[in-house]
């Protein structure tokens, strides 16, 4: 296996039409049948990153900007945004493809972490990743942020003893240095 992959290699697209057993009472597509599609398809990314079978840990984070109507056509991209030592962060883009006007609406995006397991279901180390693209490269940075917060919410790491996301709370030393 590879000890270094790029976040391409990780890259998994779905296209799917919106069926009427998945809508809401507004024949809009329903928000867990999309959380459930946004988990497989990120969850391939995972496996395709670190060549193991992997586990959702959790959801960090999941928008819905814009209804997806019944008979839409729904594509779903996803990615590797960072590789830690078992863990790993999934960015999904979901689009709302119309193929007859050629317009596409960004609708969605959601934030995953899977993690590489053994047959014990044991955590198992991962290939780091290096990202390439300018977007890659933001949600990279981004991506140790939100793996102190998801511990945190999850009751995993006291917020103290986080280091990137308690520097966001932190005033610079220089503006502390006029304020005296
Ligand atoms: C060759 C193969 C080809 C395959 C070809 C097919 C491809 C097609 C793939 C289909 C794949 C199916 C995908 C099913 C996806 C489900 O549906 S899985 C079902 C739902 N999920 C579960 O049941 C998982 C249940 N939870 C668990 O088993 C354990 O809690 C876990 C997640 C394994 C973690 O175990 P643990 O003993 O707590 O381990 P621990 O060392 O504390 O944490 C491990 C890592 O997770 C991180 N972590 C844990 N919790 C969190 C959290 N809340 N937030 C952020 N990070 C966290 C830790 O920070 C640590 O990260 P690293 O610093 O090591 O990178």
């Amino acid at each position: 296996m590879a000890k270094i992959k790029k976040a391409s290699e990780s890259l998994t697209i779905m296209t799917n039409i919106v069926l009427p057993n998945e809508t809401n009472s507004l024949r809009n597509l329903f928000g867990g049948e999309l959380l459930a599609k946004m988990d497989r398809c990120a969850s391939i990314s995972a496996a395709r990153h670190c060549e193991r079978r992997v586990v959702t840990a959790s959801v960090n984070h999941v928008s819905f900007n814009h209804p997806i109507p019944e008979g839409g056509v729904v594509v779903l991209e996803s990615k590797v945004s960072r590789a830690f030592s078992t863990s790993m962060e999934v960015y999904v883009d979901v689009w709302l493809d119309d193929p007859i006007n050629q317009k596409k609406v960004h609708t969605n995006a959601g934030i995953y972490t899977f993690v590489a397991v053994d047959e014990f279901n044991r955590p198992i180390p991962i290939p780091e990743m290096i990202p390439e693209t300018e977007e890659e490269k933001e949600r990279f940075a981004a991506a140790f942020r939100r793996k102190e917060l998801s511990l945190i919410l999850s009751g995993r790491m006291k917020p103290l003893e986080s280091v990137e996301l308690k520097k966001l709370f932190q005033e610079p030393q220089e503006s502390k240095k006029d304020k005296k």
